[in-house]
């Protein structure tokens, strides 16, 4: 019994981040911008410094009404999610940071309502750039609300779902169309390459 006790002490102290994937650790916005630009070169597009809303479709239909079905054909598309580029320093800081003592990396990311490839896409990504072991630390879940962890490390400012008030802290990962936003308290991770995640684990570690 003591023994178990033990277990459950050690488990308590783990620090558990999950990790968003489209605009986090894969470059969603960028990657959308060179496939638009192939597949409708007769349609304007907006450079990213220049991006301001989440949602891709909201702020090109500022642009042109009717664009939608035509951005929905671009990340709908087989292959799209699989050819993500990686965002700088990522995939290195995340082997690095499931390597810390005390600490476990989940990556959390949603699959599109249009599940066809984005969720075996989702997998695929994972598996080449994290290695296989990384599949079983991957939850794809259209509501991240659910998910049980200290930290989530995510690019969407607003993340909604059934639990008002879920268990992890929202860090939210700078991106160019949330670098405006107000956050409203919460905390920003920057990029992958400063170093400054080291920092942002080891201060939710101290308040284990
Ligand atoms: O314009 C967009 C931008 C993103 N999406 C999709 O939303 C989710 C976001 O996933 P995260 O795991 O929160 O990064 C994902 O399925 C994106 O592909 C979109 O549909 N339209
Ligand atoms: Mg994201």
């Amino acid at each position: 019994m003591a023994g178990r006790r033990g277990i459950s002490a050690m488990a308590q102290k783990q620090l558990l981040v999950l990790v968003d994937l489209d605009g986090v650790m894969a470059d969603f916005d960028g990657h959308f911008l060179t496939k638009w630009k192939q597949t409708y070169p007769e349609e304007p597009f907006i450079a990213l410094e220049d991006r301001k809303t989440f949602y891709l479709v909201d702020q090109y239909e500022t642009l042109k009404e009717g664009l939608k079905p035509k951005i929905k054909s671009v990340y709908q598309s087989k292959g799209f999610f699989r050819e993500l580029p990686p965002i700088a320093g990522a995939c290195d800081a995340l082997k690095e940071m499931n390597e810390m003592e005390g600490v476990k990396v989940f990556i959390c990311s949603s699959p599109l309502f249009f599940y066809k490839y984005s969720s075996t896409e989702k997998f695929a990504w994972v598996e080449h750039y994290l290695g296989a072991d990384w599949i079983n630390r991957t939850i794809l879940t259209r509501d991240k609300t659910i998910v049980n962890g200290h930290i989530l490390i995510d690019d969407n400012v607003k993340i909604k779902g059934a639990v008002d008030c879920p268990s992890w802290e929202h860090v939210v990962f700078t991106a160019h169309y949330n670098k405006h936003m107000n956050l409203r308290g919460k905390k920003r991770l920057d990029n992958w390459t400063d170093g400054s995640w080291r920092d942002l684990i080891m201060d939710f570690k101290k308040r284990l």
